[in-house]
């Protein structure tokens, strides 16, 4: 047998990290236990997307497999593993998914502190064609001791004590902000772990990208038919920005993290409050923007600032680089007048 340690002894994973983090505020330890039960599901999904392609071939996923037993679509198989490992950590009491209409309220036995809304499998649309696709989620603390209802998941994202999304791209990352900063994590399939690779990341003041579907382009408003003019036409001799979309707000968000710039999916005329859902498509993100020196708005106030009203509604987002985003507010404030 080979003596080789599969890691540096010294490696920060993700429960280390999170357990430290947990002992300076003398923490439980019911939170590490939601991290980890949420990895789980995070480590199994992204297992199941490097197979989906294969088994996209052979019309497995989603399809009949070769012994003729139905296999479920990649979308429905994220939303029960998330949903199963949560409700069994005992740490959350209600959850809510993009792929359930109602809240999901846990069996009182096995109930714990936390509420968490999550887009079980981000960027759907991206499968087939074999783009990164992603997991995002919010997590809140019940406010009160009570029945969980639907009253616990309409918390506005200032109240959120953690957000992330993994990505599953070249490599499989997770994201995550305790309110502490931002922090990266890779998954080392060797060994199964999510390992720190990047502590304390910030963005960028300005960047060079924007990103948007700009298909759309018909039906936006005045402000951001204006700010898209500025950035590809610059007035004052600088180059233009570069212009990216993949159409997974994981990917298209992580990028922004990771290079700068903008990432938006605003309001049109045919959406007036855009695509994304506030709770676990917009909050989270602004969460992680905000906790890495960036921002998040929807033009008129931040994101994480808004009172939800309903478990799906939608909000029209420009997050990214400061001073991008506050080149757009600028131009909203100009065409309001
Ligand atoms: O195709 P469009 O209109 O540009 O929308 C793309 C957006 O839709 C989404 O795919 C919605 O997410 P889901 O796949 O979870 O429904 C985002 O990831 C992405 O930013
Ligand atoms: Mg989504
Ligand atoms: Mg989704």
């Amino acid at each position: 047998m080979s003596d080789q340690v599969p890691f540096d002894t010294d490696v920060v994973t993700l429960t280390r990290f999170v357990l430290q983090e947990g002992r300076k505020v003398g923490g439980t330890g019911e939170f590490t236990q939601l991290l980890n039960a949420l990895c789980s599901a995070i480590k199994a999904i992204s297992c199941a997307v490097r197979k989906a392609g294969i088994a996209n071939m052979y019309g497995i996923a989603g399809g009949t497999n070769v012994t003729g037993d139905q296999v479920k679509k990649l979308d429905v198989l994220s939303n029960d593993l998330v949903i199963n490992m949560l409700r069994s950590s005992f740490t959350a009491c209600l959850l809510v998914s993009e792929e359930n209409e109602g809240i999901l309220v846990v069996e009182a036995e096995k109930r714990g502190k936390y509420v968490v809304c999550f887009d079980p499998l981000d960027g759907s649309s991206n499968i087939d064609c074999l783009a990164s696709i992603g997991t995002i989620f919010a997590i809140y603390r019940k406010p009160d001791e009570g029945e969980p209802t639907i009253r616990d998941a309409l918390q506005p994202g200032r109240k959120l004590v953690a957000a992330g999304y993994a990505l599953y791209g070249s490599a499989t990352m997770l994201v995550l902000s305790t309110g502490n900063g931002v922090d990266c994590f890779m998954l080392d399939p060797a060994i199964g772990e999510f390992i720190l690779v990047d502590h304390n990341v910030r963005i960028k003041k300005r960047g060079k990208i924007y990103s948007v579907n700009e298909g759309y382009a018909k039906y936006f408003e005045p402000a951001m038919t204006e700010y898209l003019q500025k950035m590809k036409f610059p007035k004052d001799g600088s180059s233009p920005y570069g212009s990216r979309y993949v159409g997974s707000m994981v990917a298209d968000v992580h990028r922004t993290l990771v290079y700068g710039g903008v990432f938006m999916y605003p309001a049109n005329s045919k959406s007036p409050n855009g695509k994304l859902r506030l709770l676990y498509e917009c909050n989270p993100m602004a969460f992680i923007m905000e906790q890495a020196g960036g921002k998040a708005t929807n033009g008129h106030r931040p994101i994480l600032d808004i009172q939800p009203t309903t478990l799906h509604e939608r909000a029209p987002i420009v997050l990214g680089s400061p001073d991008d985003v506050d080149d757009y507010l600028a131009l909203v404030s100009k065409h309001k007048v």
